[in-house]
């Protein structure tokens, strides 16, 4: 299905990922769409959260919002949805409850459920289960009207089999980590499964109208260097492998992909080498020393500290102007963004002075580049 959208005006973010010049780094917020601005709370209203990712009018809506609010500062929308549509897919049940996050009524807590075998063997139709996400993406491109790109998502397989076992957020992640030390190649046979369904989702969203595409491993830090080498980067791999080879088939454009592995540090260099054109970095990599480690390979994305929304207008300036420094002034390949989503609580008008900044502060490798 070819859609009619409305020519891009604004590339930087596509450019940026591609390794091309931009005239200042482009910059967008992970969950920017969401608890910190009023009107997200306005738009919601009474919804259900995950009866807001099914409507594709209230999803679309509350994409465009910060888009409206920091115009001509982000430079990307991201679809209003969730990572956990690919567990409801699979046929889990997820519900989402106020102030405590996603739970599962029945986790996966073994591989002798009989709810284990329902899951590895049911042939998931990921074109008419999720269909209610690529509506909602088709709508928001045309709403944007080639304002800014959309970018489409996931969660990694590691990060999703923690959420179908642990059924919610944990600080112990002892079912997950049952799974991975007690029953390993139960636990890859569903991580396989879980890729090969991301692959088709992705491609899907690409289809729909998404512009770029990020894998979101959210628990990536909760493995060692080893584990991450066995139960989670083999599956990123296989999933920017396969989308590309996919969407190359289908005559669809191959678009940037990012992996954001949280917590896993470690791994830079193996995520410069998993066929992800941006590598996402959450607070904790010395922007300076990522570079070294990249080499230019990828663009790299992040990593103020989401925390830092909470601090006075001058803690954000010294934050910004190290963070602009250690990432080479704006000239190198970067993307700027938080080190992890933005959190309720944060005063809107914080993060406008935190674009600010940053805008203050390329601006002179800008003018650098056009002498
Ligand atoms: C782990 C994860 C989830 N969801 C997501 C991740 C990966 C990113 C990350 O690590 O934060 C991804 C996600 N979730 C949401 C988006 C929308 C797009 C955007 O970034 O603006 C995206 C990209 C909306 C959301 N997803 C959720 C909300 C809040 C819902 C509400 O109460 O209104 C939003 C706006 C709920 C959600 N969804 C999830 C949790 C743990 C929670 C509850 C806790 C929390 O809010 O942080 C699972």
């Amino acid at each position: 299905m070819a859609h009619d959208f409305t020519p891009l005006q604004n590339d930087r973010i596509l450019r940026a990922a591609r390794g091309q010049t931009v005239d200042r780094p482009p910059m967008w917020v992970m969950r920017q769409a969401g608890r910190y601005l009023p009107e997200y709370h306005e738009a919601k209203g009474q919804h259900d959260f995950f009866e807001c990712c099914r409507s594709p009018e209230i999803a679309s809506t509350l994409t465009l919002q910060p888009i409206d609010r920091y115009d001509g500062f982000i430079d990307a929308a991201i679809i209003f949805s969730d990572i956990l549509v690919i567990p409801q897919a699979m046929g889990m049940e997820v519900q989402m409850v106020d102030k405590v996050g996603p739970q599962f009524p029945n986790p996966l807590r073994s591989p002798q459920d009989q709810q284990y075998a329902d899951v590895l063997g049911k042939d998931v139709d990921v074109k008419e289960e999720l269909d209610y996400v690529y509506k909602a993406i088709t709508l928001t491109r045309q709403k944007l009207k080639g304002r800014v790109p959309l970018i489409g998502f996931c969660g990694a397989p590691w990060t999703l089999l923690c959420y179908m076992v642990e059924g919610g957020g944990t600080k112990m992640f002892r079912w997950a980590k049952t799974w991975v030390y007690e029953y390993g190649a139960e636990s890859k046979k569903l991580l396989q499964k879980i890729s090969e369904i991301c692959v088709e989702y992705l491609v899907l969203q690409v289809e729909a109208g998404a512009q770029m595409l990020q894998v979101f491993d959210s628990w990536a830090g909760e493995l060692t260097p080893t584990a991450f080498e066995e139960f989670s980067l083999p599956f990123l791999r296989y999933i920017s492998k396969h989308t590309k080879e996919r969407l190359k088939e289908r005559g669809l454009e191959v678009v940037p992909m990012t992996v954001f592995a949280k917590g896993a540090w470690y791994a830079l260099e193996q995520l410069c080498e998993s066929e992800y054109e941006t590598v996402g970095l959450d607070w904790l990599h010395d922007p300076a020393e990522a570079m070294r480690i990249a080499k230019g390979r990828v663009t790299l994305q992040g990593n103020a500290d989401p925390g830092i929304l909470y601090g006075s207008d001058e803690s954000v300036t010294k934050l910004v102007e190290g963070m602009v420094k250690g990432f080479g002034g704006g000239k190198e390949r970067w993307i700027v963004n938080l080190g992890h989503g933005i959190t309720p609580g944060v005063d809107p008008e914080k993060l406008k002075h935190f674009f600010e900044e940053v805008v203050r502060c390329t601006r002179s490798s800008v003018a650098k580049r056009a002498s």
